[in-house]
């Protein structure tokens, strides 16, 4: 890095390009108009940044997009003063994961050695939460009962939970039965089968499934307050335990009423395709135990970066006192059961439900269950020596455990929040997401709408703590910019360590390629996408050096791809059209990949992972590139082009003029970033824009690489500026395009090693400089603290 890169990355960019219109800081242009009202009806505070100071010379929001002497005007504070955006980011409450409100006192579990929290009733006020029961029994909702605005709801909830008998009609959500008893048969009717007798030890409160309704002091077929509290305890405290399990041994009556919950699943005509194989034996147990650590050691040479250490303790198997595998007979009940032909898996879901029955039966009964469910199943079926015409679906280590983790089990990386309920919840047409109640939203809109500025608090901290850390004010030069940008984005100093990092390297192929823009056969990227997934590519390598996983995404690769571990198919289309000739793409196709981009940054992110890094594979893709840069930043396609995978002088000529073509064919409506875009980009150019926008929302830092995810920060950050406070620029690319966006949007590249490959190589190398930037603010030592005297006044 030279004083003069310095020089030109600290004059924060406008240089001799046009300051563009795309920084005006304007809403999004196009968006509420062409996507169906995007802000329309958002308050002030929630429309992220749409309606504040842009970024770059003009005010930046941004510390750090320019190194000048003269401070910047400070950041305008997110809608929550001082504080993260906290319902954006899953590593903070969403509405439904909000703190418990405090466990009502309850007796100890006797079989378990450190009793739980109790579970706590429905809260009694906003924001909706997951497990409260909007309608009761099996009726449809009616126009009594159907959602109501949120408070109204929750408030009920309260209401109803805690004062059932006293509630005003009007704001029960029992009124409506108040009023007039639900229609059908207030007691099991004859038409509808009595509960069977418990074959064996009943289950506590098995009675109560045959008291009339209103039992409990309800009408209709609700339980009683304690009664749903304890079900939905037992659904929301279930862990996977795998470790902890004490050798007692788990009382027959015990054991049998769970096995009994597990054999009361439902299954297609009644067929019961299960049975539940008890494993005691020390043998058999050590049989598993031995796939369990075979299967851990081949998965830490796994070639995407998977790391065998993450996977479970394969000594669960010995440790806990019973196993039990959960089979099932596919060919068990009547020939024509309902779905036997139509739906064959039907007969392993069948057991899979009988598996989250057996799971919350154990949990109530305080036994801890761990699945071992990285072992293959036929490998667990040849162990136990079962016959032939028996499926494994389930192995679980049963027993008395010391404890149970107070949170959910992690996802492979160890960290994973998982997802919101409102991330999962659409209402009618996939993607119009909410929850019940709520205005369903785009995942475009959501994210946006959830991105906001830096925390101007968390960045000050960073600021005064750097000064007072035990080294020359200063001295960490740009890292110290870098750390204090990942405390404004994180909300808190210091801020987590960046990692683990995951690179999503998005794939996809390009009409013009047909232009003769690249030497290399379009076929180049499907074969690459088969290179990454072997774990045979520069990205592989250099992901392995620095702990990053690889994830391939085909959001348009011509070719058809195998289904492979590490590969997610998100394919729009296959391959663009010729922009010379009209888009690239149709708004619709582009808005798929941008929310396709999107999603894979909430589930790298869900998963476990603190920073995510860019990635493409498409062979033509610096054409596209340039175009955009030339469109987002205003510069002419001789200085935006590049050589790409390396053309000659001839071929650079051309494409260079397929460049100017591309932009005749597609004027620029610098109104529309979404439109431009689609016109100009490719699809991976647009899921990376999404992938952008979707690590801003989750407050979550995302590496950059070279002039392709370059120019998908551009279209991020016309769409919504302050995603840049979630970017940070791994490196500059010898594409002359992408110094043009690095100055454009006033971001400093960590690594300058004339490196012009893609793939996430470049972002991957700076990965390390990202995370000891952070790890010095947390690690090192203040003057104070260590007692080093500070430099003379
Ligand atoms: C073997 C090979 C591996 C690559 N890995 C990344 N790229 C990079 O080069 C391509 C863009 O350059 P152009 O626009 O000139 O075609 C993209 O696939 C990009 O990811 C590669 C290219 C090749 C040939
Ligand atoms: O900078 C890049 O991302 C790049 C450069 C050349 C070829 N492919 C990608």
């Amino acid at each position: 890095m030279t004083n003069d890169d310095r020089g030109d990355a600290r004059s924060g960019g406008d240089g001799e390009h046009e300051p563009s219109r795309w920084r005006s800081g304007k809403p999004a242009p196009g968006l509420g108009s062409r996507i169906g009202g995007l802000l329309d009806g958002l308050p002030e505070s929630g429309r992220g940044t749409q309606a504040r100071a842009p970024h770059g010379a003009a005010g930046s929001a941004n510390p750090f997009r320019s190194r000048d002497p003269a401070p910047p005007p400070p950041a305008p504070e997110p809608p929550e003063a001082g504080e993260p955006v906290a319902d954006a980011s899953p590593a903070a409450p969403e509405p439904e994961l909000a703190p418990e409100p405090e466990p009502a006192p309850e007796p100890p579990d006797p079989a378990s050695a450190s009793a739980p929290p109790a579970v706590a009733p429905p809260p009694s006020g906003p924001p909706l939460r997951p497990n409260v029961i909007p309608f009761r029994g099996d009726r449809v909702p009616s126009a009594a009962t159907g959602p109501r605005p949120p408070a109204a709801q929750t408030a009920n909830h309260g209401q109803a939970d805690q004062h059932p008998a006293t509630t005003e009609p009007e704001q029960s959500m029992y009124a409506h039965e108040a009023a007039a008893p639900p229609p059908g048969p207030q007691h099991p009717g004859p038409s509808r089968p009595a509960p069977r007798p418990a074959q064996a030890a009943p289950a506590p409160g098995a009675a109560h499934a045959q008291a009339p309704a209103g039992a409990g002091g309800r009408p209709g077929h609700a339980f009683d307050d304690a009664e749903r509290a304890a079900v939905y305890r037992a659904i929301r405290e279930r862990r996977d335990v795998q470790a902890g399990f004490r050798p007692d041994p788990v009382p027959h009556d015990v054991l049998t009423r769970v096995l009994e919950a597990a054999h009361q699943a439902p299954s297609a005509g009644h067929s019961q395709p299960w049975d539940f194989v008890v494993v005691q034996d020390p043998v058999l147990r050590a049989r598993v135990r031995d796939l369990a650590l075979t299967e851990r050691e081949e998965q830490a040479g796994a070639p995407t970066g998977a790391d065998g250490r993450d996977l479970p303790g394969p000594d669960a198997a010995l440790d806990a006192p019973i196993n039990i595998a959960v089979t099932v007979d596919p060919t068990r009940g009547a020939l024509h059961a309902p779905g036997r032909h139509a739906k064959p898996m039907s007969a392993s879901h069948a057991a899979a439900l009988a598996v989250e029955n057996l799971w919350i039966a154990a949990r109530a009964e305080g036994l801890g269950v761990g699945w071992v469910g990285h072992v293959g199943e036929p490998d667990i079926a040849r162990a136990l020596e079962l016959p032939s015409y028996l499926d494994v679906v389930a192995y679980l280590c049963v027993g008395l455990v010391e404890e149970f983790p107070t949170e959910p089990e992690p996802g492979p990386t160890g960290r994973g929040e998982g997802r919101p309920l409102s991330w999962a919840v659409h209402h009618d047409r996939y993607g119009r997401r909410g929850l019940p109640g709520q205005e369903p939203t785009t995942l475009l809109e959501e994210t946006i709408t959830a991105i906001g500025a830096l925390n101007t608090r968390a960045v000050e901290e960073a600021r005064d703590r750097q000064n007072r850390m035990t080294k020359p004010p200063g001295s960490l030069g740009i890292l110290e910019d870098v750390s204090a940008q990942l405390a404004g984005l994180a909300g808190e100093c210091p801020p987590p360590i960046p990692a683990p990092a995951a690179v999503a390297v998005f794939a996809g192929d390009h009409g013009v390629h047909a232009q003769g823009v690249s030497p290399w056969p379009q076929e180049v990227t499907a074969q690459m996408v088969h290179n990454f997934l072997e774990g045979g590519a520069v990205v592989n390598a250099f992901a392995q050096q620095v702990g990053a996983e690889v994830t391939v995404v085909d959001v348009g690769v011509v070719g058809d791809l195998p289904r492979a571990a590490g590969l997610l198919s998100r394919k729009v289309a296959r391959g663009t059209a010729d922009f010379t000739r009209g888009p690239a793409m149709t708004r619709e196709q582009a808005l798929q990949a941008l929310e396709g981009g999107i999603e894979i940054a909430r589930d790298l992110v869900s998963a476990g992972n603190r920073c995510l890094v860019t990635g493409d594979m498409g062979i033509a893709n610096t054409t596209p590139a340039a175009a955009l840069v030339c469109a987002f930043t205003g510069a002419d396609p001789a200085q935006a082009t590049g050589r790409g995978t390396g053309v000659d002088d001839a071929t650079y000529e051309h494409k260079v003029d397929v460049v100017r073509r591309a932009l005749a064919a597609n004027p620029v409506d610098h109104e529309d970033p979404i439109g431009t875009l689609a016109a100009l980009g490719g699809l991976e150019h647009a899921a990376l824009t999404g992938f952008v926008l979707g690590a801003a929302a989750l407050r979550v830092p995302v590496l950059l690489d070279g002039v392709i995810a370059g120019s998908a920060a551009l279209a991020a950050a016309a769409i919504s500026p302050d995603a840049l406070s979630a970017c940070f620029a791994g490196h500059r690319s010898s594409e002359p395009g992408h110094s043009l966006t690095l100055e454009h949007l006033g971001l400093y590249p960590l690594v300058d090693l004339e490196l012009r490959l893609g793939e996430g190589s470049g972002a991957l190398l700076a990965l390390p400089l990202l995370q000891a930037a952070a790890r010095a603010l947390r690690d090192v030592a203040t003057f104070d603290d260590a007692g080093v005297s500070t430099a003379h006044p």
